[in-house]
């Protein structure tokens, strides 16, 4: 959704549940800030049990003092039922603060959230706090961040991500979820924001590029099937990921894969991975010459993906 579409989003004025199939299963569950969570008719306890993350949103444009009492509440709360939750403050809307005026009060809020944690006894919370605006990309590397904490594989995708890169001359890798644009997992070397929303942009360049070029249903049906590459049985197109439609009902093409030639000599990288994933990376001109074995290093890389998650119960891979 486009930044000014939310004008005409209505008030939720209930809870709110939907579901998202990718890499990690989840469902989002949105709780509306007039919702008295502490009424017995409402069945917090047991939705508190079952959450691996809790998602604060702070408005950071308004007087938020009350927030805080509520969100201290809430912790207090939701800690006793559930020590492993992860509480994530959004300090959201900040583009209309300065820059100084961000830091000031993402202090401001970071010092008496922990001040009354403190004062609570109430030691080992899992807390982070996000910076975030939907006029940039920092609301998807919030929710990018949140979300690879519940990723139980993190490590051994980080650690892939990190030989790929060492091996091909990539610069940085990301594996993003092409539908929500939320990076699963990253190499270890730190994330700049420019090249994550390079790289984020990216997808969307690949996707239209391929609805523009893509053959239609019937042309697809009569390509040779030697054209298909053995996960497209079982993973949508990107085309078909971002258009919302079903792999049953949407051809299935060879993986999409695109290059694009920066300004500044860096190639970007997009390949097509399993499940609705592609990975994306920054390579240094100098390792372009060397393509074909980043083409080599990447389809190994997927080859590694799929045999992480093969195992997978919701998700089986054709053996
Ligand atoms: N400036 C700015 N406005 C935002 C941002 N995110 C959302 N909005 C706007 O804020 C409005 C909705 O905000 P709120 O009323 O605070 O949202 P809410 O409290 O979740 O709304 P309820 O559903 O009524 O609980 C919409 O008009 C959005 O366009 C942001 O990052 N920056």
């Amino acid at each position: 959704m486009q930044p000014l579409e939310t004008l005409y989003i209505e008030s939720t004025a209930k809870p709110t549940y939907e579901r998202f199939d990718s890499l990690v299963n989840f469902a989002v569950q949105e709780l509306p800030g007039q919702l008295d969570m502490f009424e017995p008719s409402y069945d917090s306890e047991r939705i508190f049990a079952q959450v691996g993350s809790l998602i604060y949103v702070i408005d950071s444009q308004d007087e938020y003092l009350y927030a805080l009492q509520n969100l201290q509440q809430i912790i207090e709360y939701a800690f006793k039922i559930n020590p492993a939750i992860n509480f994530e403050v959004l300090i959201h809307k900040v583009d209309g603060l300065s820059d100084d005026f961000r830091l000031d009060t993402q202090r401001d809020i970071m010092q008496r959230v922990t001040d009354e944690l403190v004062d609570a006894n109430l030691e080992g919370v899992n807390i982070a706090f996000h910076l975030t605006s939907i006029f940039d990309h920092s609301i998807y590397e919030a929710f990018s961040r949140i979300i690879q904490k519940l990723v139980p594989e993190l490590p051994v995708l980080e650690n892939l991500l990190d030989i790929l890169c060492q091996h091909s001359g990539i610069e940085k890798a990301f594996l993003f979820d092409v539908n929500s644009k939320i990076y699963l997992a990253t190499d270890s070397s730190p994330v700049d924001v420019e090249t994550y929303q390079v790289c984020s942009d990216f997808i969307d360049v690949a996707v239209d590029l391929d609805l523009l070029y893509k053959p239609s249903y019937t042309q697809q049906q009569q390509q040779p099937q030697t054209q298909q590459t053995p996960e497209s049985n079982n993973s949508p197109g990107l085309a078909a990921v971002t258009n919302g439609s079903g792999p049953s009902q949407t051809p299935e093409g060879p993986g999409l894969k695109c290059t694009s030639k920066l300004h500044n000599g860096m190639v970007l990288y997009l390949s097509q991975m399993i499940r609705g994933l592609a990975l994306v990376g920054m390579i240094r001109s100098e390792g372009v010459q060397k393509m074909t074995l980043v083409d080599y290093n990447v389809e190994i890389f997927r080859q590694g993906l799929t045999r992480v998650y093969a195992e997978d119960p919701l998700h089986p891979h054709p053996a």
